[in-house]
This record gives structure tokens, C-alpha cells and sequence, in this order.
């Protein structure tokens, strides 16, 4: 399926006005950060990246919105106009909607073809799906992702005993991203009893409810989870951990070892990118580009910096200034630590020191404590 089908506007609708009661923080969950970054940059980024979508408008609460345009701006986020949502994830969303009709506050956007209606607290989506739903919304009216079920639906009396349960085959969860032709889901929701203002939880059932339309159901990746407890933020945080930062391994020190330490720590560690024979000046270059561009302000970069010393010799001069040149970085987003590993002629006291290296270099890649950074680690 091809990006240039979508030769109609696209604009996008992201609610996230809600409190996030269920992840038991203070904290709304959009607004949760990982690596120095709120949730909710993440799912913007994920929208910005596609050529095909014209605008974003994310609708936060009232005491959000000054905060939101300060991510907007820190995270350099194009495309996105901020309004104020409501006391329902329903009103939030025909907030976000009016922007295309009403000047709430500024200019009505450009009417879309095409909306989608993404919650804000799911940033793992992709632009092949969204392509599916936008051309479905454009084809049908209206279309939405679902997934299958995973417990089953169960009916019960008002006493709380069993009534009767669902044939699990014949449902399935409805997700999100949903798209729908622009005039469909807004009718839709200026049609919308106060009953689904305050008790719905459905767009497509109000397509189909205010404007006749039967949403064409695709069936999503199960990445399309959303953000709801705790453990969910948990389970955020290391996908986008491992998928969105960048890491590498410096190593400097004597060439023969350094090369063959390389390799080995190659195989170990799978998809770190290595280099070897570095030496300070090479990285210093290779920093200054990535906070010349702000690479790291939104992809954080993990360089592990792997000195082989022939001897436990007093850590040098230029390692201290590795450890002075990570404090200067770390505030840009990039984390360097420094780890130094002893070369030993026993065989079994050197593959013993590189079982170790990896294993911190795993630690440090994934775990990015800061604690860490600007002392030299020992192996
Ligand atoms: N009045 C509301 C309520 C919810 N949402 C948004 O709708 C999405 C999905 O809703 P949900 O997961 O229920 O979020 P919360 O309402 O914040 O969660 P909770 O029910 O735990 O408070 C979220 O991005 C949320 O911010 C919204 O824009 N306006
Ligand atoms: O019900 P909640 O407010 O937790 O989250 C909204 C979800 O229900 C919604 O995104 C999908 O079910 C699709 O409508």
C-alpha cells in the first residue's frame, strides 16, 4: 500500500485531557517521562514523522495547556496546534474536532478529509496502519483498529453473579487509531445526545449512531496497546528505550587488543554500532555533531567509551578527560560512560574481563542511570 494514495488532507485529532487515574500518579500518564521526554512527544513524533498528515491538534486540559506548548516547543514539534479539552474523553475529542470549524482560539485549521482519532497514550503505532485506516475512513465513511480479545466478555445480574458470557470468536476489542471522513464524525458529534457526551467511550458507535455509518474494522499489531496502569508506563518505557535511542561502543587503547575486543563485544552485543582506535579528539568531533543537530534531544544517545590498559595504571589523562566531557554532554541528552578494561595474556582471566565488559556495557546501554556517568568503571 503506498503513501502517495493519500491525495486528499489528512489531519490528525490526539485527546489528552485525561487525568490518568488508573496509573495512581499524580502525574496524567501522557506527561510521564522517559528518558527526559513526556509520552506524549513520543506519539506527536510518531505523527510528525508522515508526510501525509497535514496537521496534529492534541487537546489537553486547561491547566495542561501552558505546558504542552512548552514540550511543543523544547521537542521542536511541528504541525501541532494545542486546544482545551473537556470533562470526557468524548468532549475532549469534538474539541480537537472543532479546530476545523470553529475559531476556539486562533484560525480554524484547514478542513481534512480524512481525521484521525488517536489516543494520545498509545505512541506505538505506524505509518503502514495508519495508511490502512485513513483509506478505509476514505473508502467507508468511517474505520477503526481492533484486536482480538484476550479474557471474555461476561454479562451480570445486579446481585454480581454471572448472567451470561460473550462467544469470545464473535468480538473483538476496539482499539485505536480510528479515521473517519472529516463531515461524518463531526455531524456525528454535533448530533451526540449528553448521555454519550458523558458515558461514551466509542467514536465508531457514534458514526454509526448520529450518521448511519458502519466503521470498516482492520485488525491492528498489538502494539496499538494503550497506555492505561502503571505497569503499562513501565512497559513503555523499555520498548521505547530500546527502539528509539541510539548507542555505540568507543574503544580505544592498544590496537592489537582493541580490535579483537571489538569484535568480540560485536558478536556480544548484536545491534550496538562499534568503533574502534577512537581517540578523544574523534569523539569530542563526533559529539559536537549530535548537539549541533539536536539528534539526541529526541533520539537520547548512549556511548560507551572502552579503554584496554595494558596495566592497572592510574587512569591517564585523557580518560580523565573523557569523564569531564560526559558531565559537559549529559545535558544534552547524551550519556557517556567510561569503562576500563585491563588486558590479561591468561585466556581464561581475559574472556573472564569481556564477559564482564559486556555485561556492563548491556547494563549501562539499557539502564542509562546517570548516577554513572563521569567516573571511570573498571573491569
Ligand atoms: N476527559 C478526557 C479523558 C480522556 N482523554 C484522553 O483519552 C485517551 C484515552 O483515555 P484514558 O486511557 O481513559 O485516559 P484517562 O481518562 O486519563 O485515564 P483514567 O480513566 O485512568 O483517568 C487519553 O489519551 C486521555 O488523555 C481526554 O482527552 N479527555
Ligand atoms: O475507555 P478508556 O477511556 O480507558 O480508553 C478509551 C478506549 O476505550 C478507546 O480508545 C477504544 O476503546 C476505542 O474506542
Amino acid at each position: 500500500m503506498e503513501r502517495d494514495a493519500v491525495d486528499f488532507p489528512v489531519s490528525v485529532v490526539l485527546p489528552a485531557a485525561g487525568s490518568g487515574e488508573r496509573t495512581g500518579l499524580s502525574t496524567p500518564k501522557q506527561f510521564c517521562t522517559f528518558l527526559n521526554r513526556p509520552l506524549i512527544s513520543f506519539t506527536i513524533e510518531t505523527f510528525e514523522r508522515i508526510p501525509w498528515i497535514e496537521r496534529i491538534v492534541v487537546v489537553v486540559a486547561k491547566d495542561s495547556y501552558d505546558p504542552m506548548l512548552h514540550i511543543i516547543q523544547q521537542f521542536h514539534h511541528a504541525k501541532v496546534k494545542v486546544v482545551e479539552g473537556g470533562t470526557t474523553r468524548h468532549r475532549s475529542i469534538f474539541s480537537g474536532l472543532q479546530a476545523f470549524s470553529e475559531s476556539s482560539n486562533g484560525p480554524v485549521l484547514p478542513r481534512p478529509k480524512v481525521v484521525i482519532i488517536h489516543d494520545a497514550v498509545r505512541p506505538f503505532v505506524d505509518e503502514e496502519f495508519l495508511l490502512k485506516i485513513t483509506l478505509a475512513a476514505k473508502e467507508h465513511g468511517a474505520s477503526g483498529a481492533i484486536r482480538p480479545l484476550v479474557s471474555t466478555v461476561i454479562a451480570t445480574t445486579s446481585e454480581g453473579f454471572l448472567d451470561h458470557s460473550l462467544e469470545r470468536t464473535k468480538y473483538r476489542a476496539s482499539e485505536m487509531p480510528q479515521g473517519f471522513l472529516y463531515e461524518v464524525i463531526y455531524q456525528a458529534y454535533q448530533r451526540c445526545s449528553e448521555f454519550d457526551f458523558e458515558f461514551g467511550t466509542e467514536c465508531l458507535h457514534l458514526a454509526l449512531q448520529y450518521s448511519g455509518i458502519n466503521a470498516k474494522l482492520i485488525e491492528g499489531p498489538p502494539t496499538l496497546w494503550k497506555v492505561t496502569y502503571k505497569r503499562d508506563l513501565a512497559a513503555a518505557e523499555s520498548i521505547i528505550k530500546e527502539s528509539l535511542s541510539l548507542s555505540a561502543c568507543l574503544i580505544s587503547g592498544a590496537m592489537a587488543e582493541t580490535v579483537e575486543l571489538s569484535s568480540r563485544l560485536q558478536r556480544n552485543l548484536e545491534s550496538h554500532h562499534m568503533t574502534t582506535g577512537v581517540n578523544l579528539f574523534e569523539t569530542e568531533e563526533m559529539l559536537k555533531v549530535f548537539v549541533e543537530t539536536k539528534h539526541a534531544l529526541l533520539y537520547p544517545v548512549v556511548i560507551v567509551w572502552v579503554h584496554v590498559c595494558m596495566s592497572d595504571s592510574a587512569i591517564d589523562e585523557e580518560l580523565n578527560a573523557v569523564m569531564e566531557l560526559s558531565m559537559k554532554v549529559k545535558q544534552e541528552n547524551i550519556l557517556l560512560y567510561g569503562v576500563q578494561i585491563i588486558f590479561s595474556k591468561v585466556p581464561e582471566l581475559w574472556e573472564r574481563s569481556v564477559t564482564r565488559l559486556t555485561e556492563i556495557t548491556e547494563s549501562l546501554i539499557r539502564d542509562r542511570n546517570p548516577v554513572l556517568i563521569g567516573q571511570m568503571l573498571r573491569v
